[in-house]
This record gives C-alpha cells, sequence and structure tokens, in this order.
C-alpha cells in the first residue's frame, strides 16, 4: 500500500501520461499545445495547426489536425454543438445531497420533520437517491443529532434509495439498527481535512472504513465512498491527483459502488485555479510538506487520474460552488464520461469543518442544465422547485438556485 506522506508517482498511474497532465495544467502550457480561440473567436486551426479533440467515453485527448480553412466558415461552426457536445450520456443519476450536505452546516436547529418533509418533497420530484442524513457525533455536527428519527421517519419508496453518512462502526451499528439500505463512508484527500473532519490521518480513516465496509457487506449494503477536497483544501491548498487517485482506489477496492469526488471549498475550474486563489490557499498552509505541481488543483487531471484505477461508471462527481464554477465542472466531467452527480436543492450546504465552502450546486441547476442538453434525469423541475421553495422559505432565506429564482420570477 502507498503510504500518503508518499503520495503514488506519476510512473504508479497507469494510463495517466505527464505530457497530457502538463498540457492541462495551465492556459498557457494549453495554448502552446492546441489552439485557442484568437480575438475575433477563430480558432487557431484554420492554420493548420493541431488541435485537441476530447472524445467524451473514452476520456482520452487526442490530437487531430486540420489542414483546411474550412474549419472558419460558417458550415463548420454550425456543427459545432454536435462536435463539442458529442458522447454526453443520455441519463444522468442526481444524487441529493440537501438534506444531509445541505443542512449539516446550518446553526439553527431544523425540526425532524421539516427535514422528513423536504425529503418526501425531494421523491416526489423524481430523485432515486436522497442523502438522508448521518449517523456521525451530534458533539461533532449538532444540526444531524435526530438521524434516527430522520431515517425512520421517511417510509421506503420502491426504487428510491435513501444513503447516510457513517464515519465508524458505531455510525453503522446505529444506522442499521435505524433501517439504513446504504451506507456512505467519507474520507479525504487532504491529511489536515481529514484531522479537522475526522479526528484521524487518511491512512487510520481508511482502516476504519475497512471495518466499516466489510460489515456492510455483510449485511448487504450498498456502499458509496467520498473523497473529499479532491482540488484544493483550506489548510494546504493545492492536491495533487496521485493523492486522490490513491483515496479513491482504496475505497473502491474495499467495496465501494461508487466514489463520489467532492471539491469540497468549490475553488476548482475545468482547467486550473487561480494564481490568486492558489496563492491565498499556501498562505494558509501550516506546516505540510506541501506538494504542489503544474496538475495540482485541476478538474480535469483529478477526473483522469481517479479514472485509472475506478472505472467511469463508478465515479461521482460532487462540486460546491463557491465560485461560480460547478456547472462548468459538471459539463467537462461528463464529456468524461461520468454520468452521476450530486447535488443539494436550493443550492443548501458548507461543511462546518471547510472554512470558506459554500454550498453545494444547486440541483434546479444542474436539472436546468441537463434538460437543455437533453440528457434525461427523471427529475421534475416544478416539483423540485416546491421542495426548493419549502427549504428556503423554513431558513428564512433567498433561494439558492439561479434558475429556481428565474423561473419563479417568469411564473409571477
Ligand atoms: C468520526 C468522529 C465520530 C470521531 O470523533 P472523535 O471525537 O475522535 O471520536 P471519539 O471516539 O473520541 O468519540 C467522541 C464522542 O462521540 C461519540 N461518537 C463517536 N462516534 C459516534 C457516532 N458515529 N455517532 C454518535 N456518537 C459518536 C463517542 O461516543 C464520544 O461520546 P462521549 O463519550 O464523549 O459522550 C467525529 O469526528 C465525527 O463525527 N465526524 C463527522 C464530521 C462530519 O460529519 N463532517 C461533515 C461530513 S463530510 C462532508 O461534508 C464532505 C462531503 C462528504 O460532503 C464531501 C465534500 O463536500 O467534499
Amino acid at each position: 500500500m502507498s503510504s500518503l506522506e508518499e503520495p503514488l508517482g506519476l510512473g504508479d498511474l497507469p494510463k495517466l501520461s505527464i505530457n497530457r497532465l502538463e498540457r492541462f495544467s495551465s492556459p498557457s502550457a494549453y495554448r502552446r499545445t492546441t489552439s485557442l480561440p484568437n480575438e475575433k473567436g477563430y480558432s487557431n486551426s484554420c492554420n493548420g495547426n493541431s488541435q485537441i479533440i476530447f472524445h467524451g467515453n473514452s476520456h482520452l485527448w487526442q490530437t487531430q489536425c486540420r489542414n483546411t480553412n474550412s474549419a472558419c466558415d460558417g458550415v463548420e461552426l454550425r456543427d459545432l454543438p454536435r462536435k463539442v457536445l458529442r458522447d454526453l450520456p443520455r441519463f444522468v443519476k442526481i444524487v441529493e445531497v440537501g438534506a444531509r450536505d445541505g443542512l449539516q452546516n446550518e446553526k439553527n436547529n431544523v425540526p425532524t420533520s421539516v427535514k422528513i418533509q423536504l425529503i418526501h418533497k425531494l421523491v416526489a420530484a423524481g430523485l432515486s437517491v436522497v442523502e438522508a442524513t448521518s449517523f456521525v457525533s451530534p458533539k461533532w455536527v449538532p444540526q444531524l443529532a435526530d438521524a434516527k428519527d430522520v431515517l425512520t421517519g421517511i417510509p421506503q419508496v420502491p426504487n428510491v434509495r435513501f444513503p447516510v453518512l457513517t464515519p465508524n462502526l458505531r455510525g453503522f451499528e446505529a444506522a442499521v439498527a435505524a433501517g439504513a439500505k446504504e451506507i456512505a463512508v467519507f474520507a479525504s484527500a487532504s491529511e489536515s481535512f481529514s484531522k479537522s473532519n475526522l479526528n484521524c490521518t487518511i491512512e487510520e480513516s481508511l482502516v476504519r472504513y475497512r471495518d466499516v465496509t466489510a460489515a456492510a457487506k455483510k449485511h448487504g449494503l450498498r456502499i458509496r465512498g467520498y473523497v473529499s477536497c479532491v482540488i484544493a483544501c483550506p489548510v494546504e491548498g493545492a492536491i495533487h491527483p496521485s493523492k486522490v487517485a490513491y483515496v479513491a482506489k482504496e475505497l473502491y477496492n474495499m467495496g465501494c459502488s461508487e466514489i463520489s469526488l467532492g471539491d469540497t471549498i468549490g475553488v476548482g475550474t475545468p482547467g486550473t485555479i487561480s494564481e490568486r486563489v492558489y496563492m491565498s490557499l499556501i498562505s494558509h498552509r501550516r506546516s505540510f510538506v506541501f506538494i504542489m505541481s503544474s496538475v495540482s488543483g485541476s478538474v480535469v487531471p483529478m477526473l483522469e487520474a481517479v479514472m485509472s484505477f475506478v472505472p467511469v461508471d463508478k465515479i461521482a462527481v460532487h462540486f460546491h460552488d463557491t465560485y461560480g464554477q460547478a456547472l462548468a465542472n459538471i459539463l467537462v466531467s461528463l464529456q468524461m464520461g461520468i454520468s452521476v452527480v450530486d447535488s443539494s436543492v436550493s443550492g443548501l450546504g458548507g461543511c462546518p469543518y471547510a472554512k470558506g465552502a459554500t454550498g453545494n450546486v444547486a440541483t434546479e441547476d444542474v436539472v436546468y442544465m441537463l434538460h437543455g442538453l437533453g440528457i434525461e434525469t427523471n427529475v421534475d423541475i416544478n416539483k423540485l422547485m416546491e421542495a426548493g421553495d419549502y427549504i428556503s422559505d423554513h431558513l428564512g432565506r433567498p433561494l439558492g438556485s439561479k434558475t429556481a429564482t428565474a423561473l419563479r420570477k417568469l411564473t409571477c
């Protein structure tokens, strides 16, 4: 087993080439090897330069040479949507995390009955996976101290799953006693975040999770695995993709059937994080041996690294929207073949142990984009907006979804 103090070398990532990683590491590197639009909006590929074309399902970037000027004419441009958006999945499974990730950071107590009603409304909207709560220490997350009452208060609905988070065997046993059929374990790619969120090192958390997943398998439960801080950590700064890949691989190998990759503080972009954010992150770092390379902090190399160990159909993405980048990151993830997206109704959320983290991407915004792309979700956006109205009214705050806000204005 690799040590996390010595993250996997790039040589350990079989399908990952350092050239490919570095090609996407910075805008300047990108510009050197690919054709970017010039000020007039035309691609330099018109001059016959090499152009990077992305083939979604195979998650391979290939170089395609265009030698004709025809790429610049109107006919070619009309073909662009088909070229750019081809190979997107037909169906995306949304994992709704509003009742757990969304509410866990709320300071004021949200009554159990409100949580249950919210979950009802989310199910009524067509969501088939609704994360219900966490069986964590109430000293750590007081808002979710009613986990047992929430889970026992939700009537089982055919074909709907209600996963719950379990940080240790104690939480697992409590979840099983309350009727959980699916659990989630949550590790981190950042040592500092692991300590602040779970009070243990990454390696210790993986040891714990081996016990939890072994017990879950004995009970025939489905297990989801989260990796937090896949792009950056509020203390350590940018996280190298190999660290994310390592934790994802360990969770997958211990039996997690889905690995959700969390940009916990929402700094990721499909390219790199900005220099300003990077500098601010490293100014917070403490005594850690900091491993930075040009690929740290980027969504595409991170996903590629994980895909070297975990099949793409077992990967989910979980983007917080702190910098407004979540939809762009989701789109690029879909283009890379991923078809499971976590989101939170009305953009609720934030992690109590990740300073500066704001809400998850709003489910309404994700559904609006996916439907716009012709991708099915089975979610009824009007009913989803009712769930968003319900919880936003209860919390006394405006809707956290741009789509819901705009659609509400249209119907007023
Ligand atoms: C893991 C622990 C428990 C270790 O916490 P600890 O303090 O090291 O553990 P401990 O064994 O010393 O126990 C402390 C107390 O908690 C109790 N305890 C211990 N375990 C449980 C349990 N399961 N359920 C209920 N109670 C529990 C235990 O009995 C004891 O009670 P006391 O004896 O003092 O009265 C703690 O650190 C913890 O609960 N952490 C959870 C933090 C959390 O939920 N964070 C948010 C979720 S992660 C996240 O949001 C990221 C994610 C997934 O969304 C993805 C992303 O966005 O990137």
